[in-house]
């Protein structure tokens, strides 16, 4: 299939081998993906089938073995490595399981420090910081320390940081698995919100079936490639 001009990503026949010869792990296996703009996405999966692997490869963290990704239309694997991490900073916002806040730093600090970092304009930092707090609902919490904060309000945290300059494509890896289910849904109302009005396109993993129901597409890995996307 052609990808459409409206597909954030495209890949077609990735392959991840680790390893080589008879101590080779062939993780992924020839997956062919077309990711939709403005989409809240799922993979699934047992315990190793590849997840965090293709979120990996998808976030350019990673490279495949072989096979084609691309990202609004640029082939990944033909960047280099400087080119790959600019797409990074300024394009993707990565967000995993465990928060990985600064403990020392309050939510606004912990947000305005990853801006400082990634060398975002200094005039613009504290404004970005601060609406991006917003966006997940977190105002009234922004000078409060991950210590003094709920864990759904940690990774609401962790989501602003990843958001605050305005990716086009949010890739989580189990954002909600150290989360109860009522706060895990929660988050998912965060993720949806700014699907639909920051107009951006979430990739998660999950193993929550009640996660599954409400995102817009499931995509199953096993045995190193997708089985029928629902
Ligand atoms: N750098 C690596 N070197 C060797 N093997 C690796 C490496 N990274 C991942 N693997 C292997 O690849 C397989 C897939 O791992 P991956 O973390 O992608 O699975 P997953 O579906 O995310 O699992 P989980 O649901 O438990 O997080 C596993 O067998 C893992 O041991």
């Amino acid at each position: 299939m052609e990808p459409a001009s409206s597909d954030i990503i495209a890949a077609s026949g990735i392959k991840r081998t680790f390893g080589r010869g008879s101590g080779a792990v062939h993780v992924l296996k020839g997956v062919n993906l077309q990711i939709p703009s403005q989409s809240l996405i799922a993979f699934k999966g047992r315990s190793g089938s590849g997840k965090t692997t293709l979120i990996n490869l998808l976030s350019a963290l990673d490279r495949p073995s072989d096979g084609s990704i691309l990202f609004e239309g640029k082939e990944l694997s033909s960047l280099s490595n400087r080119e790959r991490d600019h797409i990074r900073r300024t394009r993707m916002g990565l967000i995993f399981q465990s928060f990985a806040l600064i403990p020392l730093m309050s939510a606004y600090e912990n947000v305005e420090f990853v801006l400082r970092v990634s060398g975002y304009p200094a005039s613009d930092r504290k404004a970005a910081a601060i609406a991006a707090l917003d966006h997940v609902g977190l105002t009234p919490r922004m000078h409060h320390r991950p210590f003094e904060m709920s864990g759904g309000e940690q990774q609401r945290t962790a989501i602003a940081r990843a958001i605050a300059h305005k990716p086009s494509l949010l890739l989580a890896d189990e954002p909600t698995a150290e989360l109860d289910s009522r706060t895990g849904l929660q988050i998912m109302k965060v993720f949806r919100n700014l699907v639909e009005t920051a107009g951006m396109t979430i990739i998660m993993t999950t193993h929550d079936p009640a996660i599954m129901e409400i995102v817009d597409h499931v995509y199953e890995l096993e045995d190193g490639q997708i089985v029928v996307p629902t």
